[in-house]
């Protein structure tokens, strides 16, 4: 959904966001590596959920009541997405071409089998790669930052797919899609504005 929120209310979101949103950029375990993860986080969940944790991080969570604003994009997005009922919020800022998020599937325990996710974006237009994970008879490969193959001209493979998540635009995420997908927002040198990303999630158990 491209045009999901309007865009000077997108730009109301994104400046707000940026600047009253407790920013961190944590330490991550990656393939038993430590580093400094590419971008920015924050997490936003109910009280009493099971907790979050990816890459051998366990954010800290705040609470929805601190940030009224973050309540009213998660209205709209129950309105948008009728059944819905999110419980929890990662927020991800890109200051740069140089932040990404490298291959992964949010396949955490907590979210179920079938994760329903909703992705906002605001700011920077950056693309959003979605590749098919190898099947499981084929050798496993270590996902890596590799940009997906250049899609021929005739038609394209349905094995990967590329979006450019604009300024106020909601992309919905759900089935089997953290299962059999792993997602990626590569390095772009051109990238030079920030983005704001938030997604909203469903923990179950
Ligand atoms: O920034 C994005 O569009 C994707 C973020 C993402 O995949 C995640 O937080 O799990
Ligand atoms: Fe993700």
């Amino acid at each position: 959904m491209p045009r999901f929120l309007s865009r000077d209310e997108s730009w109301r979101f994104c400046d707000y966001l940026d600047k009253h949103i407790p920013w961190t950029r944590p330490t991550i375990r990656v393939f038993g590596r430590t580093c400094l993860q590419p971008r920015d986080t924050c997490y936003i969940a109910d009280a009493g959920l099971t907790e979050l944790v990816y890459s051998g991080y366990q954010p800290h969570a705040y609470s929805w009541d601190d940030y009224p604003l973050l309540k009213e994009i998660l209205e709209a997005v129950h309105n948008a997405l009728p059944g819905s009922k999110f419980n929890s919020l990662l927020l991800n800022r890109y200051k740069g071409g140089n932040d990404y998020v490298g291959w992964h599937s949010d396949d955490e325990k907590l979210y179920g089998s079938t994760p329903e996710i909703a992705s906002v974006s605001f700011g920077c237009e950056r693309e959003f790669f979605l590749k098919k994970k190898p099947s499981k008879n084929s050798q496993a490969r270590r996902p890596d930052d590799e940009p997906v193959r250049k899609r021929s001209k005739m038609g394209g493979d349905a094995d990967q797919h590329t979006f450019v998540l604009k300024h106020g635009s909601l992309l919905v995420m759900r089935g089997y899609t953290q299962r059999d997908w792993i997602h990626s927002v590569p390095k772009r040198a051109k990238a030079e504005g920030l983005r704001i990303n938030l997604t909203f999630r469903r923990i179950i158990s």
